[in-house]
């Protein structure tokens, strides 16, 4: 809610439910705030860890970013607020929780599942790479699902806005894309290489170029060394649109509005 944004919050406005899960910096719990009863999602960070990582100006970075964000399958960051040691994230509770557990659980998703999956990531990737922000580090982990089912972009702690264009190492190696791996420049199109991953891995249920050791799958990235195997069976046009953007050169990877006019996401994706 707007009133969100301007107030100073502190803990006492909340009353703290269940532990949501646990990331690398903190924990994230179900919460709700006292006033108006909105349930939200507390991430907790703690402040010594941020300062150990250097990551503090990341976490300003997300937050500014994500205060300029508003689509439906893009996780709403209301504010932040912190105490001596902590620093707090009022996230958007999404009540069917984390996508990489369902994937887990039923092993791949079927074509129709994935295309709408896939067709609303490109929705909302349209819509932050309209407002110059990449996200780049589109993963399972990464995506979150709504009480309605709907899939929501979370975590824009690696996210850029492309005028900055800084190079960091960021995120599993699985999901980067060759210009990445080679930290040369990269811009937006990073985003279509790692849709293209999630897609193969929605299919699947392993991302396209894993490898036991970290120097093979670097190999297989920068050679695209692209193979679809045999079981599950997956149509052509789904492994027509991975391969349209699964390709070395950023400049010719097929453009997030040409994905969502590709057969395969038309015949297959529930309508938004
Ligand atoms: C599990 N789960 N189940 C339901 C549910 N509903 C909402 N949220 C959940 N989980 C939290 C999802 C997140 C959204 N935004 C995040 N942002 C972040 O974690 N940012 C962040 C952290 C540490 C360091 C840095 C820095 F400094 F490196 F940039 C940045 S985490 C939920």
């Amino acid at each position: 809610s707007t009133a969100a944004e301007g107030k100073k919050w502190t803990l006492t406005d909340f009353d703290i439910g269940k532990p949501l899960g646990r990331g690398k910096f903190g924990h994230v719990y179900l919460a709700r705030e006292k006033r108006s009863n909105h349930v939200i999602a507390l991430k907790v960070l703690f402040k010594s860890q941020l300062k150990e990582s250097q990551v503090e100006h990341q976490l300003r970075r997300e937050v500014e970013i994500q205060s300029h964000l508003r689509h439906p399958n893009i996780l709403r960051l209301y504010g932040y607020f912190y105490d001596q040691k902590r620093v707090y994230l009022i996230l958007e509770y999404a009540a069917k929780g984390e996508l990489y557990k369902e994937l887990q659980k039923c092993k791949y998703f079927s074509e129709r599942r994935a295309a709408t999956y896939i067709a609303s990531l490109a929705r909302a990737l349209i819509y932050c790479h309209g407002k110059h922000v990449i996200h780049r580090d589109i993963k399972p982990e990464n995506l979150l699902v709504g009480a309605q089912g709907e899939l929501k972009i979370a975590d824009f702690g690696w996210s850029v806005h492309t005028f900055s264009r800084r190079r960091t190492m960021c995120g599993t190696l699985d999901y980067l894309p060759p210009e990445m791996v080679e930290s040369v420049e990269h811009d937006a199109n990073v985003d279509i290489w790692s849709l293209g991953i999630l897609c193969y891995e929605f299919l699947y249920g392993l991302p396209p170029f894993e490898a036991k050791e970290h120097s093979d799958t670097y190999r297989r990235i920068v050679q695209v060394d692209l193979k679809f195997p045999p079981k599950p069976i997956v149509s052509s046009a789904a492994k027509d649109l991975i391969s349209q953007m699964l390709v070395k050169d950023s400049s010719k990877r097929l453009p997030l509005h040409k994905l969502l006019e590709h057969t395969w996401i038309v015949q297959s994706a529930d309508p938004s």
